[in-house]
């Protein structure tokens, strides 16, 4: 079942400080089904960012249009789209972006107690994803308290509690050591397999990358090529840098 369907997305920014007008995305077509795992990886400046910030209603095209869940997220009064984000949307990024004056259980919570959930039901979901991403000991803790791995699993619970169709992630693992690194993509693959969740990242990171089923590579705003994972990690991590090398870029 298609979840996001982009159609001839285009998004050029003005001119600004004396700088000429750039085109960021130049046509770019996409569709992701329900439970898909997807990286979009490519050279710096290829428009990956801007991509996800389309794809997710944060950033409007300048032309084209973005469904999720047959919903058109181009024609919704800013008003419906963050109530649409907060509902349907979750957002992972790459510095966390937790409330340092929050306990762990506290940052979970918030987007529920936006959606007026009752306490008891709460409770429930923070208890399933505590144990799901094993910070059930660190739920009382401040952010500052904890590791980057394990504020990384809090802002993971924290997309996840209202149960999107579609969690967004920027750069995931970038501020994360390589342990931390493989503990975040393994929550990513458990929340694939079990809740059936669908997940698109950005990365440069191409260990990261190496644990999606897919992986779309984008060069001067358009896309260039796609790879699915057909046998083991390894052999797609392989696969992966091979078509980066042709993609060029640093
Ligand atoms: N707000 C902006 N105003 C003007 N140009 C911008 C703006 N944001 C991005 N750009 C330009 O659009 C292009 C795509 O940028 P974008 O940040 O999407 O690339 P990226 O692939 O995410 O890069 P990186 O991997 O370095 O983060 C670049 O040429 C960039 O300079």
């Amino acid at each position: 079942m298609t979840i996001l369907e982009a159609n001839n997305i285009f998004k050029v920014y003005g001119e600004f400080n004396g700088e000429r007008e750039t085109v960021a995305l130049n046509n770019i077509n996409l569709l992701i089904n329900r439970g898909d795992f997807v990286a979009i990886m490519g050279p710096s400046g290829s428009g990956k960012t801007t991509l996800l910030n389309i794809l997710s209603g944060i950033d409007q095209p300048t032309s084209g249009e973005v469904t999720i869940g047959g919903e058109n997220l181009n024609e919704m009064k800013s008003d419906a789209l963050a109530h649409f984000r907060r509902k349907q949307l979750g957002f992972v990024f790459q510095d966390f972006n937790l409330l340092d004056s929050l306990t762990v259980k506290e940052n979970i919570m918030l987007p529920m107690i936006l959606e007026k959930k009752n306490l008891t039901e709460m409770e429930e979901k923070i208890h399933e994803l505590a144990s799901l991403f094993e910070i059930k000991s660190i739920l009382n803790k401040y952010p500052y308290h904890i590791s980057g791995g394990q504020q990384q699993r809090t802002a993971v619970s924290r997309a996840l509690v209202n149960e999107p169709q579609i969690i967004f992630a920027d750069e995931p693992t970038g501020n994360l050591d390589s342990k931390s690194s493989t503990a975040i993509m393994e929550c990513f693959e458990r929340i694939v397999d079990k809740m059936s969740t669908t997940v698109l990242l950005v990365t440069h990171d191409v260990f990261a990358a190496s644990y999606c089923q897919k992986v779309i590579f984008i060069r001067d705003g358009a896309v260039h090529s796609s790879i699915s994972k057909t046998t083991n990690r390894n052999a797609f991590l392989t696969e992966i840098m091979d078509n980066l090398t042709l993609l060029g870029g640093r």
